[in-house]
């Protein structure tokens, strides 16, 4: 149950030497230049005095001074802060924090992160120090800065879409994210960002995407892998090899070839930036101690690969590029992008980028789905059903028949509401505003937020909060229960569902996920009609970027007779 708590603000008092500024600055060197000025100064007056004040200005003294202008700066600060923030609204209740910088919470975030329970943390965060009536709602002071983190669908609505030009990824996480992914479509805003988009988006039509030959190949080599009477093999990992192929060919033109060949250097190296850039961001402004040489090494491993890729499109001609690109056999994204621009970086950082959203977004889902399918036999012979009524034993799935399979989309669905892929996220605000809710005794009334504020939002708390579902009854079964028959007769409430995100930035491979997702488990249900779950209880869930099955996934694939 959640408990009461007040409207006290602890985090008001910590003073933070972050904040040390230009005042602070001045005082220092006022201070330190009566000892240098004696040195130069030879008239002997004045010597005399600047030497007796040099005396006086011991080294305790200078540091007293200084701690004390800082001290005024700091509070100063504060109350102004303060004050602002109540005339915008109010504040979110605080996540009650014991030490300096709220050090106690980045450990706290480090730990969960460690031992995979990130949602129990916040779950009982946000059920701790929330308010009781709306709980979805806490801030915090990490580093000394104030953060606010939500899953609240108004809050999610506002930062995404009601008011989309008060919010962005911020010049913060384009600093923290640069390394990894540049000046891409994820970690910029405004005209950089619009830009990237309408660069990317002509990628992303639908006669691109209904294009399910890639699939077709890659997902032959998967079901070889499989097996079908009675191997056990570890899903995660060959989904994980099945998509980076997918996902290289299509951006590349070329494919790793890793379900073959499963010591791809990249792979690993991709993996671990990922985690730690997902680590920098959970531990807020203190990232800056975090170190950082293993990170940059496998950062230098990833442009090694992408590099001649680069360099094979730059030495084509812009003639070719457009016969290549308007050719649909030899499409690649590279190719097209190197169409728009021949900027090697521009193209370094986009293709980065869809890398990340590209395979790795997948591969959890489908982690994630055929775990529940090896746990879950009724779903998988009512999809097996659906799908030999529409396609039929052996024949290729076609866009239109993919789109047209009910109980095959619920299932995705149902995957992405109990597992969206990205489940936690964060927009900074880019001038001083409010969001709607979280703040006022009942939690429904505005926050304050003023500009620089970083807000953690996650669809995966908000997706698991009873607050949002009609009750429990025979059609709508308990929230954590995979089901996707609750489809069939319940539409989520707007921004309550939302893996993909929504507003302008809502995600740009949407359908391309959607149909390579729904591809790949007609084809292995076609050929499979049992799986079954060799691992012992739920996999547990490790968040990074992405979500995913917190260690092996063990399942076994039976071949269908007929
Ligand atoms: C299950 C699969 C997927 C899920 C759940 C998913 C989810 C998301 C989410 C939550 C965002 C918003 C990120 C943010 O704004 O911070 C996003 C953005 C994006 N996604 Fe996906 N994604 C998936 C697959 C894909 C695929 C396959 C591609 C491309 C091949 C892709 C391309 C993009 C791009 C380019 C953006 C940036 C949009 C923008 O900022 O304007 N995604 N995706």
């Amino acid at each position: 149950m959640p408990t009461q708590v007040g409207l006290r603000h602890d985090t008001d008092t910590c003073l933070c030497p972050s904040e040390i500024k230009l005042p602070s600055l001045v005082v220092a060197l006022v201070s330190l230049s009566f000892p240098m000025l004696s040195l130069f100064w030879k008239d002997p007056p004045v010597a005399k005095m600047l030497e007796s004040l040099s005396q006086d200005v011991s080294f305790f003294n200078i540091s007293a001074f200084l701690g004390a202008s800082y001290l005024v700066y700091a509070l100063f600060t504060r109350l102004n802060d303060s004050r602002r923030i109540r005339a915008l609204g109010g504040y979110a209740p605080p996540i009650r924090s014991w030490l300096p910088w709220g050090l106690d919470l980045v450990y706290r975030t480090l730990n969960a992160v460690w031992y995979n329970q990130a949602y129990e943390m916040w779950h009982t965060i946000f059920y701790t120090y929330g308010n009781p009536n709306n709980p979805y709602t806490v801030e915090s002071r990490l580093g000394g800065m104030r953060m606010i983190f939500t899953a609240d669908p108004e809050n999610i609505k506002a930062i995404l879409a009601a008011q989309f030009h008060d919010f962005g990824k911020g010049e913060r996480f384009n600093r923290e994210w640069h390394d990894f992914l540049g000046d891409s479509i994820f970690t910029t805003d405004g005209d950089a960002w619009y830009q990237g988009r309408q660069m990317l988006r002509p990628l992303f039509l639908k006669d691109r995407i209904s294009d399910l030959e890639l699939h077709e190949k890659h997902v032959q080599i998967l079901m070889e892998h499989l097996g079908g009477d009675g191997q056990t093999v570890d899903i995660m990992d060959l989904l994980f090899r099945f998509t980076l192929d997918c996902a290289t060919e299509f951006l590349f033109g070329r494919s790793v070839d890793s379900q073959e060949n499963p010591s791809v250097e990249f792979a690993d190296a991709f993996a671990k930036v990922q985690h730690a850039q997902s680590v920098m961001a959970k531990i807020g402004p203190v990232n800056r101690f975090y170190p950082r040489r293993e990170f940059r090494r496998n950062i230098k491993t990833m442009e090694e690969f992408v590099q001649p890729f680069l360099e094979q499109a730059l030495s084509l001609s812009p003639e070719e590029l457009e016969k290549r690109t308007k050719n649909e056999e030899g499409f690649t994204f590279l190719h097209a992008l190197a169409g728009y621009t021949r900027d090697a970086r521009v193209l370094r950082d986009q293709l980065t980028a869809l890398l990340l959203a590209g395979r790795d977004t997948t591969a959890c889902t489908l982690s994630w789905l055929f775990y529940e399918l090896s746990i879950h036999p009724k779903v998988v012979q009512k999809l097996r059903r659906e799908i030999l009524d529409v396609v039929g034993p052996h024949s290729k799935p076609t866009y239109e028949h993919l789109k047209s399979m009910k109980y095959l989309q619920n299932t995705l669905n149902e995957t992405m509401r109990l597992y969206p892929a990205v489940p936690f996220n964060v927009r900074t605000a880019l001038k001083d505003t409010t969001l709607p809710h979280g703040g006022g005794p009942d939690g429904n009334s505005p926050v304050g937020v003023l500009k620089g504020t970083p807000i953690g939002y996650t669809t995966l708390m908000m997706q698991h909060s009873p607050d949002i579902y009609p009750p429990i009854s025979s059609g709508f079964p308990p929230i954590h229960t995979f089901a996707p028959e609750r489809w069939e007769s319940w539409i989520p409430r707007p921004w309550t569902f939302i893996p993909f995100n929504g507003g302008p930035r809502i995600c740009l491979g949407q359908q391309f996920a959607r149909t390579e997702m729904a591809y790949t488990v007609v084809r292995l249900l076609q050929r499979f009609d049992k799986v079954e779950c060799r691992g012992d209880g739920h996999p547990g869930v490790k968040m990074d970027i992405l979500m995913q099955p917190a260690k092996e996934n063990y399942v076994t694939f039976w071949a269908a007779k007929s």
